[in-house]
């Protein structure tokens, strides 16, 4: 049964609209003194508590009840089940979807096709620690025989992102090399962040799922020749190249010495495998001991997403919210701000997360949707986007949820604590302001106490008006570590998943992704030919001619 078909979404959507539509975040607040406590879920970590507030949202509790009773009746649980079960869930691919079970702490077994796959899971992870700690302590030299001071992970989406994020999220807890990323087919950015490197004492981690990605192949070469330009022998290339790929025999015709493969496997998504071998240069970056508790972290957050109750379940109630607003009110987006600097890859890599997970529009019978699936994810660390984006969010026509995060404790208490005083200070007053608003009458006083006159306040105060009830849900983590990072990741996954059962998509493919690759294909040879290209629409034809005009 397709959502808007579904009873439950159709007496959500009658309620909303009939009882919820003209009462405020603030009326909610007015009405019930503990708001706060009941609306507000503290997750449990090895390192520190990590608050979820979601009371200052559009939700009453009779909202609140039938929007779990939605997540009930699209078979949240039994999906639920059929993921942690090993079912392959992604069925246009035939595969499982176990991300769980790279993190899979307890080693309980895990089954596919008839295997276990926690021994081959278990050794990959312990070829990770010795070469993360051969690296790191020098033993692994380069070919003239220096330690390893930089290295450069190459690969695209999924097999960059997550490292990406990640290195820079925890890069405070840095004891190996300087990590460096190079994804883009733009020459410019392995240029660029090979100009700084010495050869000798640089490692190439090839991440790469499918081993074929254009990009990541041809940055792969192209940082091939660089090193070979400088080093001269064949035989040092092994030194300084390892592989992380699903496709062993593809790696071995790259030249990759079998010994320096990590493996990880079909039933990893490429957005969802910086815990497997993928996250390589994350332990070469952190210690294998940081990468260890990474995945401890995302482990807690499995074992709260697998058996907490639905009411009281963190990405359930995440997940559900944003339903409200995407499928009730129509919010288009979801904006993800956090409140550190470490974390300003976040939003970036919750774009490839969500967006194409859910980027969907035909349910899982391939029939096409009437109701919108994932929303679009953006965001900036604040306070750089309360200077750039905020008006928007303040007192622009859309709605947009936002989660805001932050860290009670920074990583760097300069100035006796005072940077981070500020930042979270104005963490606590936009949500406030979200909520709030500023009525007219709040804006007239200000202004006849600024001492305006009656002509210039009638004609500002419109422009001063906040109408305020812009939803928010606040996440504040006593610290940034492997763990809590790790735990958040992984909650944030589990929220993706939720919504795409109760959208009854697919959340595990990307065939959206393939005509591009298929025409740029296509496209080319003909940039180098030097017949005209007439084969396309006028348009391509056009932009084609003018390009090769301007070789
Ligand atoms: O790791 P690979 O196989 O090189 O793929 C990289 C990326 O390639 C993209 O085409 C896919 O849409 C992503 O999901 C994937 O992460």
């Amino acid at each position: 049964m397709t959502l808007t078909k579904d009873p439950v979404f159709q007496e959500l959507k009658a309620h909303v609209e009939s009882n919820e539509k003209n009462v405020t975040i603030l009326d909610h607040f007015k009405n019930e003194p503990d708001r706060f406590q009941k609306f507000s879920h503290t997750f449990e970590t090895r390192d520190g508590p990590v608050l979820f507030d979601f009371s200052k949202h559009r939700v009453s509790e009779k909202t609140f009840k039938l929007l779990l009773k939605l997540a009930e009746s699209r078979g949240v649980e039994k999906m639920r089940s059929a993921m942690f079960s090993a079912e392959k869930i992604n069925f246009t691919e035939d595969r499982a979807v176990l991300h769980i079970a790279l993190r899979n702490r307890s080693n309980k077994a895990i089954v596919v096709d008839g295997k276990d796959v926690m021994p081959k899971v278990n050794e990959v992870l312990a070829h990770i620690k010795e070469f993360t700690d051969d690296v790191i302590s020098g033993k692994w030299t380069g070919y003239t025989g220096k330690k390893i001071t930089d290295v450069v992970n190459i690969g695209i989406g999924g097999s960059d992102l997550g490292p990406l994020m990640v290195t820079e999220a925890l890069r405070h807890y840095q004891v190996g090399p300087d990590v460096h990323f190079v994804s883009n087919i733009d020459g410019t950015h392995i240029a660029e962040v090979t100009k700084k490197l010495n050869p000798e004492t640089t490692l190439f981690i090839i991440a790469s799922k499918t081993f074929t990605t254009q990009e990541t192949i041809t940055n792969a070469e192209t940082a091939r020749d660089w090193f070979l330009s400088k080093a001269g022998d064949k035989s040092a290339v092994a030194k300084h190249f390892v592989a992380l790929s699903t496709n062993v025999p593809k790696a071995t015709e790259f030249g990759i010495d079998p010994k320096n493969m990590f493996e990880f496997w079909d039933w990893v998504g490429g957005r969802y495998s910086l815990w497997s071998a993928i996250g390589l240069s994350i332990a070469v970056h952190i210690g294998f001991e940081n990468f260890e508790a990474l995945l401890a972290g995302a482990h807690a957050s499995d074992e709260h997403f697998q058996s907490t109750p639905l009411e009281k379940n963190i990405p359930v109630i995440m997940a559900m919210l944003g339903v409200l607003y995407i499928n009730v009110y129509g919010a288009e987006t979801h904006a993800l701000l956090p409140y550190d600097q470490y974390l300003h890859r976040f939003a970036a890599y919750f774009q490839q997360g969500d967006m194409e997970s859910n980027g969907k529009f035909v349910t899982r019978d391939g029939s096409r949707v009437d109701y919108s699936t994932g929303p679009i994810v953006w965001g900036e660390p604040g306070t750089n986007g309360q200077h750039a984006f905020y008006q928007l969010i303040h007192q622009g026509t859309r709605l947009i949820p936002a989660d805001f995060i932050a860290p009670v404790q920074t990583l760097n208490p300069i100035r006796d604590g005072l940077h981070h005083q500020i930042l979270l200070a104005n963490f606590l007053a936009q949500t406030e302001a979200l909520m709030k608003g500023k009525t007219r009458e709040e804006a007239q006083a200000e202004l006849k106490k600024e001492g305006k006159d009656e002509k210039t306040i009638e004609s500002i105060l419109p422009h001063k008006v906040f109408e305020g009830n812009r939803p928010t849900t606040s996440i504040v983590l006593k610290r940034i570590t492997p763990f809590t990072l790790g735990a958040l990741v992984a909650l944030y996954e589990h929220k993706i998943f939720v919504q795409g059962v109760v959208w009854d998509i697919n959340s595990y493919d990307q065939w959206g992704v393939e005509l591009g690759k298929q025409l740029a294909k296509v496209i080319q040879p003909e940039l180098s030919s030097s017949s005209e290209v007439t084969s396309h629409d006028p348009s391509t034809n056009g932009l084609i001619k003018f390009i090769k005009s301007q070789h």
